[in-house]
């Protein structure tokens, strides 16, 4: 069976100092056991993460990293760099990275090529905006996605993959997506998985529901067959609600 995930994305948020006073936090609180708990933060915040969670089950995330190795790439960071380090999952496709930043499919698929290669797990997030889904568009936008960031990768790594759908007009805007709609995207995208390779890796590969995720709903998006945890912004911020969507996504 698929271990839930709560990956929290603290996206440009939380000092060194800040991330150093949320792990001691987290540190008393008891994580619920039986769901993977994983922080995604800023680069700079990663080590103190990953010394504070060493003897623990937390995983650390980056939200981002860049597909050469080495070389002149100013202001890059690749996946062998965030290996040394110790970091697990590597988001890869944020539509704020999208959005903001201008990275295409291609880029995506290969930052995850590079992520795969170092010996690490990516997060790769799909997602329409309102308008597709409004013309109805959202299920086919979705499935190219997945496709093009999919591109080439084997299907001995795909099965330790992480997608994440997250619905653009439902990310920081308090509006999420009913628990049916996510559902009914994450089976979509495992049934594209299941074209692309076979059921094993299907059945194998989490897929994650993210934008504007709350304790009071994690449960009720748990509850359904295709859901396999959250990406999680906002609410990643605050130990205490950290702690109860990690305590909600038990199943
Ligand atoms: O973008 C998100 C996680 O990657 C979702 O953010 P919010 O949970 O703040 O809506």
């Amino acid at each position: 069976m698929r271990t839930p995930l709560i990956a929290g994305n603290w996206k440009m948020n939380m000092t060194v100092s800040e991330a150093g006073a949320f792990a001691d936090e987290l540190l008393n609180n008891k994580l619920n056991q039986g769901v993977e708990a994983a922080v995604c933060a800023p680069f700079i915040d990663l080590p103190v993460l990953i010394e504070k969670f060493k003897d623990t089950d937390i995983k650390v995330g980056a939200q981002n990293v860049y597909y050469e190795q080495s070389g002149a790439f100013t202001g890059e960071i690749s996946a062998p760099m965030l290996k040394e380090l110790g970091v697990h999952y590597v988001i890869a496709g944020h539509s704020e990275r999208r959005e903001l930043f201008g990275e295409s499919d291609s880029d995506i698929n290969k930052k995850a090529h590079a992520v795969i290669e170092a010996g690490m797990v990516p997060i790769i997030c799909v997602g329409e905006t309102e308008a597709e889904r409004d013309n109805g568009e959202h299920t086919e936008k979705v499935a190219n996605q997945v496709k093009a960031a999919l591109q080439g990768v084997k299907a001995e790594a795909a099965g330790d993959l992480v997608i994440a759908y997250e619905p653009i007009w439902a990310i920081g805007t308090g509006k999420s997506a009913t628990s049916d709609d996510a559902n009914a995207m994450c089976k979509s995208i495992r049934t594209k998985v299941e074209k692309l390779y076979d059921k094993g890796v299907a059945d194998s590969v989490r897929i994650l529901y993210g934008g504007s995720v709350k304790p009071a709903t994690v449960e009720e998006l748990m509850s359904k067959s295709d859901v396999d945890g959250a990406l999680v912004g906002g609410a990643a911020l605050k130990t205490d609600d950290y702690t109860a969507l990690v305590a909600g996504a038990l199943r």
